[in-house]
């Protein structure tokens, strides 16, 4: 797919790079998350085996979050500079809601390493490499202590197999090798543990609109994705989300058109605020 999309002559050396030094965050700043405009350590919750069953009956027989049933999750969706974070940051005010944000800043410096663009550099090398790590932190992610009784938080675990990995391997980038480890590591994290998503919010978007905001947010690793990228991740989403004809669906699905200004966009999210916050009664 990236090759299709003319990334090919650029992406292809082999062999470590020296990237350019991008504004990364450190580390212990990233991947926060936040209750009532403050920060919360996103420290991981304890794992313990689910007793017969729960209100959530895939729990059976699996590890669980300690304290797992007493919480909403809900999952932001969508494609890359959709309007995921704008998103979040504007529930993240509201009162019984902690929002965690995807942890990009780690994926961006790993102990000084750049997985991220590294990826977009070379994915035939190095999307293993990143997919692994964003598997990690996404699993991370949901693990961690929930400090709110909603949750929100960007993407998935389930996001990160079904549209990037999916990506890399359909669009030939990733050796089936690579595809068969990563896929054997995701089917055992949800054969073996619970992962609760009670919502998925899926901002959906042309890969238009998604390509303008993605200039304007102006990522460095970001800069070599052209609209044909965008247009293969959005397919990839609405099979999962609208056509629900590729993987299986963790939770329903409220979909927000997201093509909109800024201004209307927090319109939309006002007016959904009650059909996102019923996932807590659910
Ligand atoms: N509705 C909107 N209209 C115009 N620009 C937007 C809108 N929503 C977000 N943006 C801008 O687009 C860029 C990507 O938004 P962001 O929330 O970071 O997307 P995501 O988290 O999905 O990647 C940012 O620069 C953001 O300020
Ligand atoms: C989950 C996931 C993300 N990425 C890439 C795609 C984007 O470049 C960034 C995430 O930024 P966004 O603004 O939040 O969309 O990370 C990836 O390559 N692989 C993944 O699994």
């Amino acid at each position: 797919m990236l090759a299709a999309a003319g990334l090919s002559g650029r992406l292809l050396v082999r062999g470590v790079r020296t990237l350019p030094p991008y504004a990364v965050s450190p580390p212990s700043l990233c991947g926060v998350a936040y209750y009532r405009g403050k920060q919360t350590p996103a420290n991981s919750g304890t794992l313990i085996p689910s007793r017969a069953l729960s209100g959530r009956q895939q729990a059976t027989g699996k590890l669980v979050r300690n304290g797992e049933d007493k919480n909403a999750v809900i999952c932001i969706e969508g494609n890359i500079a959709s309007g995921k974070t704008t998103c979040l940051e504007y529930f993240s005010n509201t009162s019984n809601i902690e929002v965690l944000t995807e942890p990009v800043c780690k994926w961006r410096n790993l102990r000084g390493h750049n997985p991220l663009g590294l990826m977009y550099q070379d994915p035939e090398r190095w999307g293993l490499t990143l997919q692994t790590y964003v598997q990690l932190t996404m699993l991370d992610r949901h693990l961690s202590t929930i400090s709110a009784p909603i949750r929100m938080i960007e993407r998935s675990i389930f996001s990160a197999k079904y549209i990037f990995v999916e990506s890399l391997f359909k669009s030939g980038k990733m050796p089936e090798v690579d595809f068969a480890v990563l896929s054997e590591w995701f089917d055992w994290i949800t054969a073996n543990i619970f992962i609760p998503v009670d919502l998925i919010v899926y901002l959906q978007t042309s890969p238009q609109t998604c390509h303008k905001r993605l200039k304007q947010r102006s990522r460095e690793e970001e800069k070599v994705i052209p609209l044909e990228y965008l247009e293969s991740i959005h397919q990839l989403h609405e099979d999962w989300l609208i056509r629900k004809s590729s993987f299986p669906l963790p939770a329903p699905v409220l979909v927000i058109p997201a093509d909109h200004d800024l201004q209307e966009m927090l319109h939309q999210f006002e007016e959904n605020r009650d059909k996102i916050l019923a996932a807590s009664s659910l």
